[in-house]
């Protein structure tokens, strides 16, 4: 998930860069990054769901991995001079001539690379819930978590600096091609992993149980789910909070430059310490959710966060042009994104029954996909329709885009309200700890000595 995270974001802070050398405008450039989740959105998620299930973790994760390395090439392959100027490149880029063939090219193959990241992400979810069921789960979702966003601070800091790496013109092939090879290192040891993991359970004569019956995907859960008022309480929370995080943290660094004036870099390092804050605070937020609860409460403060954040760059930064009030928006940002994550994802086992929990995480990624998929598409468009006749990428105005993150943030804290309501009534215990006390343990275990 580290090296995938890196890659998910390896072009954002080149936004710039692609406009000048490869002709990507903000609308390309949205299209683009919507194009991650477009397969997902289509159902390849839900699919994911069937073949985790059906052939448990070491099959799901070996593909996933692959999918990422395949998508990974092509991308790489389309921004590259061997691409770039060809008669391919003539033909794609003759019709949709708002997307140049490159960014055409460069969109299949974050397609197929979305595939792969998310069937991960629904593999890693699952994997973790059912290993740390009734123990330190949100710790251990925590620590998943905090490891991907150091990925995202790495792809920051570095990527600006390795397109500048060979000297001359500033290129975006040289961190491209870093993130695939770190992909490609990545799926090496994923198998490894599978080998050693075989070998264990040989040695053991245990098996995983991996794709147990009792988990099995079936296609009537998909009906139940549906039907459920709590799922699309969870489903719209995580798909209106994560759309006003992910395609800000694509957007953030133009927003920055434009703003404050500043290089694509010096914006660059300052958004990098989004993620930080995140990093640093998840795993310690999961260890007290698991211990003294309140994840209902953790969700309605995140999303309070979201929206003063996304108001001060709506409306106070591009008044106030300061450096210190951007970072520290930033750092804020990055608790509401500690906040949010470390008490949604381990919630979903606590609300859903355990037979159907890899389908309710595939079918709540989907729903997010959704958001994922549209939101920088709409971004895209919101800021190219409030900046008509703006040819400058350091001139764009982004305060109507950043306004649509906050209400995105107001509408999240509305459903958060609403489950915390919903669990006061009906006791789902979204406010209880993960892990039962010793006095509870003890209590439950005299009671039953007693019968
Ligand atoms: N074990 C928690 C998994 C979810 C982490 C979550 N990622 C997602 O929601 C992805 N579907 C989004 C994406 O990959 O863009 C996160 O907080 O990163």
């Amino acid at each position: 998930m580290f090296f995938a995270y890196m890659f998910v974001d390896v072009m954002s802070p080149l936004q710039e860069l692609l406009e000048v050398r490869l002709g990507w405008s903000p609308t390309a450039f949205g299209n683009y990054a919507g194009a991650e989740y477009m397969l997902n959105v289509f159902g390849f998620l839900i699919v994911a769901g069937i073949i985790l299930d059906k052939m448990g973790v070491r099959f799901t994760g070996t593909l996933s991995a692959s999918l990422m390395v395949g998508g990974a090439v092509i991308k790489l392959y389309a921004i590259s001079p061997l691409f770039v100027g060809t008669a391919f490149d003539g033909w794609l880029s003759s019709w949709w001539t708002a997307m140049p063939g490159s960014a055409k090219l460069a969109a299949l193959g974050f397609m197929i690379f979305g595939c792969g990241c998310e069937m991960a992400g629904i593999t890693v979810s699952k994997a973790i819930a059912r290993w740390f069921d009734g123990k330190e789960m949100a710790l251990a979702m925590g620590c998943e978590m905090a490891l991907a966003r150091l990925g995202v601070f790495a792809v920051f800091s570095l990527s600006p600096r390795l397109s500048q790496a060979l000297g001359g013109d500033p290129s975006v092939v040289v961190p491209v091609a870093f993130c695939t090879v770190l992909l490609l290192i990545g799926l090496i040891c994923f198998i490894v992993f599978t080998v050693m993991d075989r070998t264990l359970d040989r040695q053991t004569g245990v098996g995983s149980g991996e794709t147990s019956s009792e988990e099995e995907f079936k296609l009537s859960d998909v009906g139940g789910l549906f039907r459920s008022r709590l799922f699309w309480i969870i489903a719209l929370l995580c798909v209106l909070y994560y759309s006003a995080i992910f395609p800000f943290q694509r957007f953030g660094t133009n927003m920055l430059q434009c703003n404050l004036g500043i290089s694509a870099e010096t914006a660059a390092d300052l958004l990098r310490w989004f993620p930080i804050g995140a990093l640093m605070l998840t795993p310690p937020l999961g260890y007290c959710l698991d211990k003294f609860g309140r994840g209902a409460t953790m969700l309605i403060l995140g999303s309070l966060l979201l929206i003063g954040c996304h108001l001060v760059f709506a409306l106070l930064l591009p008044a106030v042009p300061s450096q210190i009030l951007a970072l520290v928006t930033i750092l804020v940002l990055g608790v509401s994104f500690a906040l949010v994550p470390a008490a949604l994802w381990p919630s979903v086992p606590k609300v859903m029954d355990k037979r159907y929990l890899g389908s309710a995480y595939s079918l709540i990624f989907w729903v997010q996909n959704i958001g994922l998929f549209g939101v920088p598409i709409l971004f895209g468009n919101v800021l190219a329709a409030s900046n008509a006749g703006v040819t400058d990428p350091m001139e764009y105005d982004y305060t109507n885009p950043m306004l649509m993150f906050a209400g995105f943030g107001v509408l999240a804290l509305i459903f958060a309200l609403w489950l915390k309501i919903l669990d006061t009534r009906k006791h789902y215990g979204l406010e209880a700890p993960n892990i039962a006390s010793d006095t509870a343990v003890e209590a439950a275990e005299a009671e039953s000595a007693e019968e």
